[in-house]
């Protein structure tokens, strides 16, 4: 036998309506018989009074001193007027019949001698046995067999009371059953009559046995047991039926008395000393069980309790009668039996369902519960998808707290760069006043003033537009001298109500001298410069002070030259030299943010976000291009009341700088030398138009811009007497300085940048403005030292596999190779619209390119600029000019520009490589 599982249980728990099994407390009632009449005759007076259902009081008097408890309480107490059958409904019906449910249980009576045990079990049974023929009468879908069997303990020997046979009956240990009682008669029954029958000689055989002991005296305990097997009827006669099988036992043991108290000698004396024995052996095994299952719990050391294991915090459901005597003379077996009571309702039992299941039914079990497994077995992918699902969303789990990790990172580093950006905010303001007022007692002139009012203090500061939150230099470049007073004037009023001056350059303190002392770069109101990054090989401040080739972003057409202030107010430039056009190698934040907003001390920051941007590759998306130009395009307020910008610099051409072309495409025409327009194009979405065409204007901004850098970097490596070499160009420096065999070194120039081209992947329409623009002139040579140095940086940071990143995008060899891809196409797109047909075919057949072929045009293209050979580069450079609308008017266009000025004598070598030189240029 064992526990019902599977459907058989469902059917069976549907069926009952209620939950099976399962742990619980044993229950127990107490009930309180009325005096007897021998007790009365004696005058005994009741001390026992049942005040509520749960609770007994004891109500004497003289007791209630003793310390002792007075009240008690079970799961259920009964006055002595209370009937059998209310005993029996108020909870033992349910432990009882649980037996039809396939559970066993056992009701007890514990009691002294007549205390009224056999009074109540006697009505216990019958209404049991009653209410079980009942229920096989309502449940006519199952069949059931009842089976009852009888059994005396006496003097701890085990008699069958169904049996005439009077020999002892031994106790053996089932390894499945536990503890069985050999032969004992089990009867079948057949109905009630036949059950009162068998009770008969149940009873017989008891008084028989007591009439032999001793007549009157209840000295054994008796243990009456009604067995219920079921099963579904539509089972019965096949091999897979399955049965339920359980036990009720009703125990009737022996009074509790002492042996002291009975005055009993002899035999009685013997049996008390069994009686005692066993039912002390059952205190105790209550006693420890009460106490948790914990340790060896002594059965074995009684018949009563090997037999009641089951009924004992095994599989059973329990219940105890606690009989009691009212009268005040048997107060203490009643105490005792209280504490017996308390101990015996701590005690938990864990009833199971009991099914049978015959071997077919086993068999048939077992064979589905095996495919069962097999099924599963087969279709391991089931539970490898679910493990390699697990494995993947530990591993996404495990990403996402990364990346949570890395943006509170840079969340608490923006922070404190923000923290501190404020902090030197306010000191800068402070500063800045200062700086005002002096100007103002002495007078300066107006580069000194336009210079100083807006950014002495604040070299290497960025003016901070309050409501686009963009950055750029607002300084003045031009104009009249009141009106730039005028704005000294005011300056500290725009400081404070216009701009917020936010000092972004920490520099070392080598340099912090000649900065505080300098002025910013301050060409024109939307001043931007570029130079060259330092390679990440040369990032140490050293090089970082060396490496840089600035252009001033000047203008030639104003003929001011600003070179005095320059001189002296210019040496922090370098401190732009990192930021402005970095590689960040190994930033991955944004690099504006982390440019403009870094506070590092160990870094020398931008000035100008145009200066980070677009160094080298020369190009930018339409959507970054825009967003930069949102980025720099300074306060409205300075861009309408600026009143020194030059004349001819304004705001739209020379918003962005050389190479961060097609900023403004609104206002791109090639034809229009006032254009920005840009020259290449790196990875977008966007395929440039015939109008993305960049402008020749803007290229030569930038160039100048670039010179203007690079002489300022000339001054400071004069002074520092540092060198080149760190970055590879350090030959350069002295060609510039001394062209004296310049016709040479152009073509060494020349061929050098013609080869740096193609190995960076640079706009076609930069190298043909270039290559049309210098040609060989005296001046060229700053021009050619820039694209030297450019290209030269870029190709070691490109071939160090570095990037740069601008505008949230990332800049590398492939995607500068992508945007002259993109490039090409675009003069792809050109040839029909701008050669007439019998120049392409003319240009077709110098090329070689088959006039029937479908895609000779993107020949051409490709060929274009594919090679560094001198003649082939001219000829390309010819046609890309011809796409593009640029007419090389030789000295004209130059001249036009600002670049064929020719420097005055030089007096040493360094006046002449770049003070007169870029004299002239600005
Ligand atoms: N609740 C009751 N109401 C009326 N009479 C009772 C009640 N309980 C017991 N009696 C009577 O008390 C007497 C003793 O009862 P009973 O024989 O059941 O006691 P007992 O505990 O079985 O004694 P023993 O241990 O000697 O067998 C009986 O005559 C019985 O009728």
């Amino acid at each position: 036998m064992g526990a019902i599982g599977g459907e058989e249980l469902k059917k069976w728990e549907k069926m009952q309506g209620a939950a099976l099994g399962g742990e619980e407390k044993i229950l127990v009632l107490v009930r309180l018989r009325p005096l007897s009449e021998k007790e009365i005759s004696r005058n005994e007076v009741s001390d026992w009074e049942c005040i509520n259902e749960t609770s007994i009081l004891y109500r004497n008097s003289l007791q209630e001193r003793s310390g002792l408890p007075t009240a008690y309480t079970f799961d259920r107490v009964y006055r002595g007027d209370c009937s059998t059958r209310e005993v029996y409904e108020g909870g033992t019906k349910d432990i009882a019949l649980s037996v039809v449910s396939g559970i066993n249980s056992t009701i007890f009576a514990y009691g002294q001698t007549s205390s009224g045990k056999t009074y109540t079990m006697n009505g216990i049974t019958e209404f049991t046995v009653a209410d079980i023929y009942d229920y096989m009468r309502k449940h006519e879908e199952r069949a059931f067999v009842l089976k009852f069997s009888a059994m005396e303990i006496y003097n701890e020997v085990v008699r069958d009371l169904l049996s005439s046979d009077s020999s002892p009956l031994r106790l053996l240990d089932d390894p499945e059953k536990g503890t069985i009682i050999e032969k004992l008669t089990e009867e079948t029954l057949r109905d009630w009559d036949h059950l009162k029958d068998l009770l008969s000689v149940c009873e017989a055989q008891r008084q028989i046995g007591e009439t032999y002991l001793n007549e009157n005296s209840s000295r054994s305990h008796q243990i009456l047991r009604l067995t219920i097997e079921s099963s579904a009827r539509e089972f019965i006669g096949k091999d897979n039926k399955t049965t339920l099988s359980a036990s009720v036992n009703f125990v009737d043991l022996a009074g509790s008395e002492r042996a002291s108290q009975s005055l009993s000698v002899g035999q009685r004396l013997k049996e008390g000393c069994h009686i005692n024995r066993s039912l002390l052996t059952l205190g105790t095994v209550i006693r420890k069980l009460s106490k948790g299952r914990h340790g060896h719990v002594n059965y074995r050391d009684s018949k009563l309790t090997r037999i009641l294991q089951p009924a004992l915090g095994g599989n059973a459901r329990t219940g105890i009668i606690c009989t009691l005597s009212p009268a005040r003379s048997h107060v203490e077996q009643s105490r005792n039996t209280l504490l017996f009571a308390c101990c015996a309702k701590e005690v938990t039992t864990n009833a199971q369902v009991n099914v049978v299941m015959s071997d077919k039914a086993l068999v048939k079990h077992l064979q589905k519960e095996l495919a069962r497994l097999e099924s599963e077995l087969k279709t391991p992918t089931t539970t490898c998808d679910h493990v390699v699902l697990l494995r993947k969303k530990d591993q996404q789990i495990e990403k996402l707290e990364k990346e949570v990790r890395e943006l509170t990172k840079q969340r608490d580093l923006a922070q404190s760069r923000v923290k501190d950006l404020l902090q030197t905010l306010k000191s800068d303001k402070t500063s800045s006043q200062k700086d005002i007022s002096r100007l103002h007692s002495e007078g300066n002139t107006y580069e000194d003033e336009c210079s100083v009012s807006c950014s002495s203090a604040v070299a290497g500061s960025y003016i901070r537009d309050n409501e686009s939150d963009a950055t750029s230099y607002a300084v003045p470049a031009a104009g009249q001298q009141q009106r730039v007073k005028d704005s000294v004037n005011s300056s500290e009023e725009d400081c404070d109500d216009h701009c917020k001056e936010v000092r972004c350059i920490e520099i070392d303190e080598s340099s912090e001298k000649q900065t505080s002392a300098s002025i910013s770069l301050s060409n024109t109101d939307y001043g931007e410069s570029m130079s060259m990054p330092p390679a990440s090989s040369i990032r140490n401040s050293d090089l970082q002070q060396q490496s840089p080739m600035l252009l001033g972003h000047a203008s030639s057409t104003s003929g001011r030259s600003l070179h005095g202030a320059w001189e002296q107010k210019m040496l922090d430039i370098q401190n732009t030299i990192n930021s402005l056009v970095r590689p960040f190698p190994d930033d991955s934040s944004s690099p504006s943010l982390s440019t403009s907003l870094s506070g590092s001390k160990s870094h020398k920051l931008t000035r100008s976000k145009s200066c980070r941007a677009n160094f080298m590759i020369g190009s930018l998306s339409p959507n970054t291009e825009t967003a930069e130009e949102n980025q720099t395009t300074p306060p409205n307020v300075l861009d309408k009341d600026f009143p020194g910008r030059p004349e001819g610099f304004q705001r739209k051409h020379w918003k962005l700088p050389l190479l961060i072309y097609g900023a403004n495409r609104s206002n791109l025409s090639r034809n229009n030398s006032q254009s920005s327009i840009g020259s290449a194009f790196v990875d977008g979405n966007n395929v440039p138009g015939d109008e993305d065409i960049p402008s020749v204007d803007n290229f030569v901004a930038g160039l100048k811009e670039m010179a203007k850098q690079l002489h300022d970097q000339g001054q400071e490596a004069g002074k520092s007497k540092r060198s080149f070499k760190s970055i590879g160009v350090d030959p350069m420096l002295d060609s510039v300085e001394a062209p004296s065999d310049w016709p040479l070194e152009f073509g060494r120039l020349q061929k050098m940048i013609i080869g740096l081209w193609q190995t960076c992947h640079i706009s076609l329409i930069h190298r043909t403005y270039f290559l049309l623009l210098f040609k060989g002139d005296q001046m060229d040579s700053i021009y050619m030292e820039v694209e030297v140095r450019r290209l030269s940086f870029l190709k070691e940071i490109l071939s160090n596999g570095n990037s740069a990143v601008q505008g949230g995008q990332t800049i590398t060899l492939a995607s500068s190779l992508k945007a002259l891809r993109r490039e090409r196409s675009m003069l792809c797109r050109l040839i029909y619209k701008k050669l007439p047909g019998a120049e392409r075919n003319e240009i077709y057949q110098k090329w070689g390119i088959n006039l029937n072929s479908k895609r000779r045009r993107h020949q051409l293209v490709h060929r274009l600029w594919n090679d560094t050979d001198l003649n082939h580069v001219i000829d390309s450079a010819a046609i890309v000019a011809k796409l593009i609308g640029f007419s090389d008017q030789g000295p004209a266009l130059k001249e036009m520009f600002g670049l064929s000025i020719t420097p005055p004598p030089r007096k040493s070598r360094r006046s002449f490589g770049w003070k007169n030189s870029m004299s002239s240029l600005l």
